[in-house]
């Protein structure tokens, strides 16, 4: 890929900087319930605030549709920044105009501002070009850290680099040289682990892994579309019936490139879906009819802890069963403890398999947590990221 500018390729000292992160972050009666998106961006930040540099910061919230939406202002991310850098970070009520230019240009060297939710206008998700002119006549240099909305075409994500030194954040590196190396140099045998339910979202992902990997593991409820492929009942369990003959062909490029390819031997399986359902633990190939699989089973941990023992460089992304539901949590939580335990360097991305480590207490033993779930994916496929293909060329 063609190597981009950094914030170190620039002399930032009293620049106003446009620094774009993704502290779209869960939230509860006005609180922020989860702030790793905001630890994450603080080196970025303490970075600018040591070389010198007005700091304006931007990002979105939720989904807000083009209009103003009183639970989706960002305030409360930065009364939790303040409390995390130990300073200041005064959070406007817009992201341009007067009011905005003349508190810009009061600031002091070091000082932080947070503009409210971007996407509170139109223009943003549509990346119109007056609205990303807006953005960059705020500042003089734009840095992008938000690496879990580079998967975003928008003005203030990719459109304000054409109108502005564009560079990229130490997030946005980090993310990209860990899964970057992930993927072009990694050290085998390197392991994949794909499972959740995103089944559609994930069939692009495993072809690509396939051409990279020595091996593949399957689980949660992307498996049932295999084993159904491979002829077996699957009862009610989840399954895309349109990709039984793509989940074939999967198994038959496994074989011809020599990646062994992992599917569950046995399942938790219930007789309905519901935290209180009857469960038995079966043989893959002997899932009544009328239950479903909601967990990969014993032995099937048993197999896939002894992989991630044994492998140098392990990517995680999707939970093995409906982990939130403590009947089949079990799948989930032995994997994210082979996980810890593995001497190999453990990568999580997508956002429920980030939750499960953190609930299974093992986040600390993890090598990267990614803070991309959408982002991460489209990377391994191989796909641009217009957040990164827009910044400056080097
Ligand atoms: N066997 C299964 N049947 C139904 N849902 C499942 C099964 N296994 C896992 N899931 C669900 O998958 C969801 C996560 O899927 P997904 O969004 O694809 O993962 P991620 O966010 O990590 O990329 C979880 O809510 C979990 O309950
Ligand atoms: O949370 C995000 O994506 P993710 O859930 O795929 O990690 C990003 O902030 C992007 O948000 P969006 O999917 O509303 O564009």
């Amino acid at each position: 890929m063609q190597q981009k500018m950094t914030m170190k390729d620039l002399d930032l000292k009293g620049k106003r900087v446009f620094c774009r992160v993704d502290f779209n972050v869960p939230m509860s009666d006005g609180k922020v319930t989860d702030d790793t998106r905001i630890r994450a961006a603080v080196p970025t930040i303490e970075y600018l605030v040591n070389q010198g540099a007005k700091v304006i910061l931007a990002s979105h919230l939720g989904r807000p549709k083009g209009q103003v939406n009183e639970e989706m202002r960002l305030a409360a991310t930065g009364f939790r920044l303040g409390e995390l850098l130990h300073k200041e970070v005064k959070s406007l009520d817009e992201s341009i105009g007067e009011k905005v230019e003349q508190d810009i240009s009061t600031m002091q060297e070091g000082d932080i501002i947070l503009l409210e939710n971007v996407r509170f206008h139109e223009g943003e998700e549509k990346n119109d070009d007056k609205l990303a002119q807006a953005f960059a006549s705020l500042a003089d240099v734009f840095v992008n850290d938000a690496f879990g909305a580079a998967h975003r075409a928008h003005a203030s994500t990719a459109g304000i680099a054409s109108h502005l030194p564009a560079v990229s954040g130490l997030l946005l590196e980090k993310e990209l040289e860990v899964l970057g190396k992930a993927l072009s140099e990694p050290e085998r045998p390197f392991t994949a682990i794909i499972g959740g339910a995103k089944v559609k979202d994930k069939i692009g992902v495993i072809d690509h892994l396939l051409d990279k990997v020595d091996n593949l593991i399957i689980g949660g409820g992307l498996s049932y579309t295999f084993i159904k492929a491979q002829g077996y009942e699957i009862g009610n369990s989840l399954v895309e019936e349109d990709k039984l003959d793509l989940a074939n062909s999967f198994i038959e490029k496994a074989k011809q490139k020599g990646v062994k390819f992992y599917l569950p031997v046995d399942a938790t399986v219930a007789n309905e879906f519901s935290k209180d359902a009857e469960t038995k633990s079966v043989k893959i190939t002997e899932i009544p009819a009328d239950w479903m699989g909601l967990d990969i089973g014993p032995e099937t941990v048993a197999l896939y802890a002894d992989v991630i023992k044994n492998s140098k460089l392990i990517i995680w992304n999707g939970p093995m069963g409906v982990f939130e539901m403590p009947a089949f949590e079990n799948g989930t939580k032995s994997v994210a403890q082979a996980m810890a335990e593995t001497s190999g360097y453990t990568v999580i991305g997508g956002g429920d398999s980030a939750a499960a480590v953190e609930k299974f207490h093992v986040a600390e033993q993890m090598d990267h947590i990614s803070t991309g779930g959408g982002a991460s994916l489209e990377f391994m496929e191989g796909k641009d990221l217009p957040g990164v293909s827009a910044l400056t060329n080097k």
